[in-house]
């Protein structure tokens, strides 16, 4: 089965559904949609209070008070954030206040304590306020029964601070994804083991545990299974009860050990195309298990493996976790480099894309293999080679994916 990227992302994405939302604590929700029309249950602030350290005053009684005139009131109290029982300014008095506590009766001004010499008995003041200067007003910023988050938006410190602020400690959103990523492949070592001949530690299950997790998923890493028949069964069983969605890579492409393939393709319900893409086309995707969790089996190589979870598996995760757009933020730029590409295959070339006062500059950086590892790390984005052309010059303009950035 040969099929293009955009048939495939589209396959992919008609069997992913966002999944139930349910209400979870606070900071469980950075990053996550909002599930709920959020309205105030109180108002911000809950009451007129004091935005400067001072004294709570009657205007009027420090009319014409000026640095060569000041005008002296006796200081009946203090009032910290926090206090409660309300207290009364009379005329001819001052009480010394804190920054966010309540105003007093009778007070209609605070006076900045540098406006003053900062007695605690009696106070000299040598500026008149304002009458409401330095006082917050109750309800000036949200009004109790307002609507303060539409369902849909993600949820970011900064909706984060208003949802505390209004008193709400859980919130109805969709949840992270639980991803489990399992590497196959007899010659997989895990990192900080010693190597035979022959033998790679295994990248892939941190690439791609990594992508996930920056996607916004809770992840799994089971890390490597050796092309076992009965032994990645075993792994995938047990792994699916804490799964919605299973990303493995290795063994699908024509090997003679290529297990994933060979065990997956009994199940009849997962597809092995052929995706017109370079890096990234031997693909697999399809369901599994009693509760039809979606599965990816991407190929072995680094490369094609971190290139299809840009082009595959974030859109899917996004759509899972309701989020939208399901792209990367794209950007056009100005090619430096030429290179070749293959006719009928969309390439997606390393790159490292910068922004100058002219704009954005692609270098492409590395080579084409799927296995250079070196060039990877040093690309920020992916140039986007449509199907039909077969090479590109340095000058010409280029489509980039940002892979650091989300797309908003
Ligand atoms: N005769 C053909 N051979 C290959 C074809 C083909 O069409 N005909 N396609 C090539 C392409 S394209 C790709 S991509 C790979 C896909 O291979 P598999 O998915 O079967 O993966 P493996 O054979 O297991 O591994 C390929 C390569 O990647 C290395 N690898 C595997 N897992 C990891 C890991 N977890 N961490 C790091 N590196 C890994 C593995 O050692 C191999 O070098 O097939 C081509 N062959
Ligand atoms: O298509 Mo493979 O995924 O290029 O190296």
């Amino acid at each position: 089965m040969r099929r293009s990227v955009d048939e495939h992302l589209q396959a992919v994405l008609e069997r992913i559904a966002p999944l139930p939302p349910f209400e979870q604590p606070l900071l469980e929700t950075l990053g996550l949609v909002l599930c709920e029309d959020v309205d105030a249950a109180i108002s911000l602030p809950g009451f007129d209070n004091s935005a400067m350290d001072g004294y709570a005053v009657q205007a009027a009684d420090l009319a014409g008070a000026s640095e060569d005139d000041p005008i002296t009131l006796p200081v009946m109290g203090d009032i910290a954030a926090g206090r409660s029982r309300p207290l009364v300014v009379t005329q001819g008095t001052a009480t010394r206040i804190m920054t966010g506590a309540p105003m007093p009766r009778g007070a209609d001004a605070v006076v900045p304590v540098e406006w003053t010499d900062g007695g605690a008995v009696s106070v000299r003041i040598h500026r008149q306020p304002p009458v409401g200067n330095s006082i917050r007003r109750a309800a000036e910023d949200i009004r109790a029964g307002e609507r303060v988050l539409d369902q849909g938006v993600t949820l970011g410190p900064r909706q984060l601070a208003l949802l505390a602020a209004v008193g709400r400690s859980r919130v109805m959103a969709r949840p992270r994804p639980r991803v489990v990523v399992i590497s196959t492949g007899a010659e997989l070592r895990e990192p900080g083991s010693k190597l035979e001949h022959g033998q790679i530690y295994d990248s892939n299950s941190y690439t791609l545990a990594a992508a996930a997790r920056q996607a916004g998923a809770i992840v799994y890493r089971v890390g490597i299974v050796a092309d076992d028949e009965k032994q990645f069964l075993d792994t995938l069983s047990d792994q699916l009860v804490r799964a919605d969605l299973v990303i493995t890579t290795g063994g699908v492409s024509k090997g003679a050990y290529d297990v994933v393939k060979e065990v997956l393709r009994k199940t009849g319900t997962i597809d092995f195309p052929e995706v017109d893409m370079q890096p990234g086309k031997p693909q697999g995707f399809g369901v599994i298990g009693e509760d039809s969790t979606p599965i990816f089996t991407l190929p072995g190589n680094p490369v094609s493996a971190y290139v299809s979870f840009e082009v595959f598996i974030r859109p899917a995760l996004r759509k899972l976790m309701g989020r939208l757009p399901y792209r990367r933020q794209s950007v056009t730029g100005v090619l430096l480099d030429d290179f070749s590409s293959p006719k009928g295959r969309r390439q997606f070339v390393r790159a490292a894309a910068s922004r100058n006062e002219d704009g954005w500059m692609i270098r492409t950086v590395g080579g084409h293999g799927s296995h250079l590892l070196g060039g990877m790390s040093r690309a920020n984005a992916l140039i986007v080679v449509p199907e039909e052309v077969t090479g590109m010059r340095s000058g010409e303009n280029a489509e980039v994916w940002l892979l650091d950035e989300e797309a908003s």
